[in-house]
């Protein structure tokens, strides 16, 4: 069966004042698919990433023009709540940042913002986030201990686990294995093969092999373009654009 297209960018540029940042992108991300966004420092991965879940508008200065669609829908429209949209497009960010509180307070807080109060619900939710997050093992016998007691890895866990909670259908990950040892970025890129079966997932990395090891299809942006965007085996595989080829044999970059 084919895929739907949950993610469709048409058109679109950003401009952070005079600094043209992105130049007439256009893609589109299906369903439950993993895509990587790799290139340069400063061509464009987060800035994109932050647009499709518009954490650009807070950014002082910001122009943006084309479309979003996000299940069809353009989430750059003036009657879209920012809210919602933020509920369904869930992001983790380079180095963990779990909030000062509780394992379970981290997990429950984004839920009781949406209204839920009962406790056996929470219970459920936080137990449901924390195994999608491939963490509750190690944490059930201390959900009431402060965040900050778990290691950077399962913090970083804990922070999709948050993210999780709120039943997103996107998961924007901006460099999210960047700030880990090599064990726990085993497992945050295991975790990503496993929550592809729910979630489309965008991920900004550096590094290559992550690339390759994780995505369906990798985007390659230089200098605010999108350069090329393809199957990942095909795209380091076989680059079209000579571009591509010097990027991804370590020519630049
Ligand atoms: N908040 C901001 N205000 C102004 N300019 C910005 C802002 N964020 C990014 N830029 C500029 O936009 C361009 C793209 O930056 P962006 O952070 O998207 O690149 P990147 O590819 O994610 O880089 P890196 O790999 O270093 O994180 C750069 O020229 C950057 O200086």
């Amino acid at each position: 069966m084919e895929k739907r297209k949950k993610i469709i960018t048409k058109n679109m540029d950003l401009y952070y004042s005079k600094n043209h940042a992105l130049k007439n992108i256009n893609m589109d991300i299906l369903e439950n698919e993993v895509v990587s966004l790799i290139g340069p420092s400063g061509c464009g991965k987060s800035t994109y990433l932050k647009s499709i879940n518009r954490m650009n508008d807070l950014v002082e200065g910001v122009k943006i023009t084309g479309e979003i669609l996000i299940d069809n829908e353009n989430i750059y429209d003036e009657d879209i709540d920012v809210t919602l949209l933020r509920k369904k497009v869930g992001m983790v960010f380079q180095k963990p940042n779990p909030f000062p509180m509780s394992i379970y307070d981290n997990i429950a807080y984004g839920p009781r913002v949406h209204g839920i109060k009962n406790k056996s619900e929470l219970d459920e939710i936080v137990e449901r986030s924390l195994k999608g997050a491939a963490l509750f093992e190690e944490v059930k016998d201390r959900l009431k201990k402060s965040a900050f007691g778990l290691s950077g890895g399962q913090q970083q866990r804990l922070c999709i686990a948050r993210a999780l909670a709120v039943e997103p259908e996107i998961l924007l990950m901006d460099e999210p294995t960047s700030a880990l040892d090599p064990i726990s970025t085993m497992k945050i890129e295991e975790l990503v093969f496993d929550l592809k079966k729910k979630y489309t997932v965008v991920i900004v990395t550096h590094n290559m092999q992550q690339a390759a090891r994780i995505s369906d299809k990798t985007a390659f942006f230089l200098l605010g373009e999108l350069i090329e965007f393809n199957k990942t085996s095909a795209l380091f595989a076989n680059p079209e654009h000579p571009k591509t080829e010097e990027y991804i044999t370590g020519r630049f970059g």
